[in-house]
């Protein structure tokens, strides 16, 4: 069957990883208990950390108690849709001050732009909040935010459950196996399989092998 849209990953795969080690995360984790204390009556901030406190059991949470939440999450790699929420606010205050710019692959938007005229529907799934990607997209020197129809984050479920892919497949409203997925990591290419999706590994970094099917780059990607 061929391919009608692609579902990509981000961070690695359309921009480098070391963008959210060394810069994003380093900005997020100084400013998360500052920005908690000034964004006490911002609904979106609240809803958040009331959603942290459920997912910790239904306990309402002090300000320093949720830094210390949110902080730990970061530092054992977990990406609760709280924690998205308020690192991409947090971002967003970034970008707007000039701190960073988004960096994207050179290859990213050439490659996006040909399969969008090629008539392939594009869109996004990534770990962090929808805000989150369209800043890193749109703040890079290319506008590649513009090339996508859609841009799917943790609300439909994390990236290694099958259930997101399928919730996602649902929304796309295509069969699964002409949707694409693109990922450097295998967990998450192993559930978008299970869902019934075609996958391929973006090796832009490391090596290559493993469950998938793989390609360096967007430029060297075959589509069938
Ligand atoms: C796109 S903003 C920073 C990336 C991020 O917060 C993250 O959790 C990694 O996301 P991925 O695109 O690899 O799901
Ligand atoms: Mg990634």
């Amino acid at each position: 069957m061929s391919i009608h849209a692609i579902l990509t990953d981000i961070e690695g795969v359309v921009g480098p990883l070391r963008f959210l080690e060394e810069t994003l995360a380093p900005y997020a984790r100084e400013r998360l208990g500052s920005f908690i204390v000034a964004h006490a009556e911002d609904e979106e901030i609240e809803e958040a950390l009331e959603e942290a406190g459920r997912l910790m059991g239904g306990f309402s949470l002090r300000p320093a108690e949720a830094e210390a939440l949110l902080l730990r999450w970061m530092k054992q790699g977990r990406k609760p849709t709280p924690l998205k929420i308020i690192q991409g606010r947090i971002w967003q205050e970034g970008y707007q001050a000039g701190a960073f710019k988004g960096e994207i692959y050179p290859d990213t938007e050439p490659s996006l732009g040909a399969w969008k005229a090629a008539g392939i529907r594009l869109f996004t799934f990534s770990s962090s909040s929808e805000l989150a990607q369209k800043l890193w997209l749109t703040s890079a020197d290319a506008d590649a935010a513009g090339m996508f129809e859609g841009f799917f984050d943790t609300r439909v479920g994390q990236k290694v459950e099958e259930e997101a892919y399928k919730a996602i497949v649902q929304q796309i409203g295509l069969s699964p196996a002409e949707i694409l997925v693109l990922s450097e990591n295998e967990d998450e290419l192993d559930a978008a399989k299970a869902a019934g999706l075609a996958t391929t590994r973006i090796v832009r970094e490391g090596d290559g092998g493993g469950r998938h099917p793989v390609a360096a780059d967007f430029a060297s990607l075959a589509l069938a």
